[in-house]
């Protein structure tokens, strides 16, 4: 039988590397999927759909609520105006959605499969309709460290990220490449010559990122720097994006109140293109063996996979180039740390538009159509 699905934001960041994986997994065989957009309506859709028609208005409820599933990469905005509208409508389909702006309803549920998949199954199952992809932090966290959080682990956790310039969209990652071009720039003939005084290209450098490169999408220079702080800032000293890790990080988990593990840290742009990094200290309930705590790791997902603590295998595999435009979440520096035998160290690295975004989107879908 052929579902039909709906796709908003197919060619934004987060979708296109959602259709890009939905054909290399040969998701669309059995699919009639439609296409919107809020900006090309009428234009063509796109050319690996073959048969797909025009695409249609993103704001048409009417077009919108003839799908049984509708699944949306567009952002917060268009989230914010048109869900409300389609569900005051009647329509009660399947809401797949990238954006952060339902995760926390008491009637949605935040998706990521490999870590909850029992919560999506009963909210499935009690009629839930809403299904949000997490903060790509947290969800690139929980791939990672399942093992601890699944089994009950963790007391509390904090964590120390390391976030890419992809997680404010694509015109944050090419502010950051002409960043980086400009600077060089603004040194290229010292560098050639290997006689010239590191002091002075060190000021020109200096120079440049005070007064002559393009911030406006950052709004301050982050080739050469970092911006320690991500998201709105809530007025309590904290980020929105940090206030995500402790809330979402429960919700994922489907934690009552008591059971609830305590996650916070602080939140850090830094100058990666698409892959989160985040140190962590835990604080857990036993006290284990590194061994075992590398074991249920290890054995919690497919693609959780830890790096041995050496300097050796670290710089090789718990980077943001290893890890970049793979599903692997590698997961290292695990010790014992002074603290005492309960708390360790462990460094986490994950592509944000893969299990940050998109991959959990896909398998949501494929759950709801009963093939996953
Ligand atoms: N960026 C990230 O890392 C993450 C993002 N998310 C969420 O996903 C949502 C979408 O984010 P993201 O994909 O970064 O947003 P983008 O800005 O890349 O894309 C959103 C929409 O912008 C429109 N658009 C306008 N001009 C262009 C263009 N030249 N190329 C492509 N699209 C264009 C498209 O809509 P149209 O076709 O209608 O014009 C597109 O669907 C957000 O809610 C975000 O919070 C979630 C997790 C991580
Ligand atoms: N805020 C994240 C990206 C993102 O879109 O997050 P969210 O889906 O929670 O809004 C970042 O900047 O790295």
């Amino acid at each position: 039988m052929t579902s039909s699905v709906g796709f908003v934001g197919y060619r934004g960041m987060v979708g296109s590397v959602l259709m890009q994986r939905m054909q290399e997994e040969g998701d669309f065989a059995g699919l009639d999927p439609v296409f919107f957009s809020t900006s090309q309506a009428g234009g063509a859709a796109p050319a690996f759909a073959e048969g797909a028609g025009a695409l249609k208005d993103a704001y048409d409820v009417d077009e919108l609520a003839k799908l049984p599933i509708i699944v949306t990469a567009q952002g917060g905005d268009y989230t914010a105006d048109v869900h409300p509208r389609l569900r005051a409508r009647g329509w009660d389909g399947l809401w797949i959605d990238a954006a952060s702006t339902l995760r926390m309803n008491d009637d949605s549920v935040i998706v990521l499969d490999p870590v909850n998949r029992n919560v999506i199954d009963g909210a499935l199952a009690g009629g839930t309709r809403d299904f949000v992809g997490g903060n790509c932090t947290v969800s690139c966290m929980l791939m990672g460290l399942g093992g601890l959080f699944r089994n009950g682990l963790v007391e509390w956790s904090t964590s120390m990220t390391y976030q890419a310039a992809s997680g404010g969209g694509a015109r944050h990652m090419r502010e950051l490449l002409t960043q980086f071009g400009d600077i060089n720039a603004a040194v290229s003939g010292e560098l050639a010559d290997p006689a010239s005084a590191i002091l002075e290209i060190d000021r020109k450098v200096l120079q440049a990122q005070r007064g002559g490169l393009d911030a406006t999408q950052f709004g301050v220079p982050l080739a050469g720097s970092l911006i320690p702080w991500i998201d709105a800032d809530l007025g309590n000293g904290q980020s929105k994006e940090e206030w995500k890790a402790g809330v979402e990080t429960n919700k994922i988990l489907g934690l009552s109140a008591e059971d609830r593990v305590v996650v916070d840290g602080l939140c850090v742009r830094v100058g990666a293109m698409r892959s989160h990094s985040q140190a962590l200290t835990l604080k857990l309930r036993e006290d284990l063996p590194v061994e075992e705590i590398e074991r249920l790791l290890d054995a919690d997902n497919e693609w959780a996979s830890v790096v041995p603590n050496t300097k050796d295998a670290t710089v090789k595999a718990l980077t943001p180039v290893a890890a970049s435009g793979t599903l692997d979440i590698p997961v290292g520096r695990i010790r014992k740390l002074e603290m005492g035998p309960r708390y360790i160290s462990a460094f986490t690295v994950g592509d944000q538009l893969l299990w940050g975004a998109a991959e959990p989107l896909r398998r949501m879908l494929l759950i709801a159509l009963g093939r996953l």
